[in-house]
């Protein structure tokens, strides 16, 4: 974080492959905020997203997320980035043979924790965080979809990212467990992580009002609205 601006780009270019995305994006998300990001299909959401967590590279322009220099950012970097930043996409799932906390405890593996006592104090931490507490034994397939995405968001919030990036997390579940979700998500900006969430739902945003940043025309544009 510098000051307390968590991701900052500055006339960046967004490219897939040869193909320009989208053009001279200017971004600023400080600690704390929630900001939806919308669009329509292929505007390049996700891309901005890939931009920000170092899946694609700053080719002109300046950007900045969690502490890191994204223009500079080696392939080594990339690892110690994401943990600044909580990824919740619809491809990240659970894996589907081992419970929630069997689930936990693979991430915090794979991310340099070592002590035994730390780890069992920081899942239990998080579920509470999520209000799956007694859910610490269960297998994925025996909690909801809604409790799944949960879960999700607990493994993001493992190592207190600055933000979390979030992309269609309401995308599977039906409205009233999209509320529950987006409530979570709101009280996890208030306690100071960012949230980006990448959403199609206008009615969830209807029901949440927030700042709204749109892909449009190769453009990101600020202040958006929605009809
Ligand atoms: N790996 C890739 N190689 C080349 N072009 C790509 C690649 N991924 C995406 N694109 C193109 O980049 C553009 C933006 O795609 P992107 O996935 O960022 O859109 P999106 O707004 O996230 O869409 P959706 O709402 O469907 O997820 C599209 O024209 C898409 O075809």
């Amino acid at each position: 974080m510098i000051g307390n601006t968590v991701i900052k780009l500055e006339n960046v270019d967004v490219y897939q492959q040869k193909h320009l995305v989208l053009t001279n994006v200017n971004l600023q998300i400080d600690k704390g905020e929630f900001v939806f990001l919308i669009g329509q299909t292929g505007s390049g959401k996700s891309s901005l997203l890939k931009i920000i967590y170092g899946d694609l590279h700053i080719s002109s322009g300046e950007g900045h997320a969690g502490g890191y220099d994204l223009k500079k950012l080696t392939d080594k970097d990339v690892p110690f980035l994401r943990r600044k930043l909580g990824i919740v996409f619809q491809d990240f799932q659970l894996l589907t043979d081992r419970t929630v906390e069997e689930n936990l405890r693979f991430v915090m593996h794979a991310t340099g924790w070592k002590d035994k006592n730390l780890i069992a104090d920081r899942i239990k931490d998080v579920l509470e965080k999520v209000g799956l507490r007694s859910k610490i034994k269960k297998m994925p397939h025996e909690l909801s979809g809604g409790e799944q995405q949960r879960v999700v968001i607990a493994r993001a919030l493992l190592n207190d990212p600055e933000i979390i990036l979030a992309d269609e997390p309401t995308g599977n579940l039906d409205p009233d467990t999209s509320e529950e979700i987006m409530l979570l998500l709101k009280e996890i900006s208030r306690s100071g992580t960012a949230v980006l969430m990448a959403t199609h739902d206008y009615q969830l945003i209807r029901t949440f009002p927030s700042r709204i940043i749109k892909c449009e025309n190769g453009k990101v544009l600020e202040d958006a609205k929605i009809v």
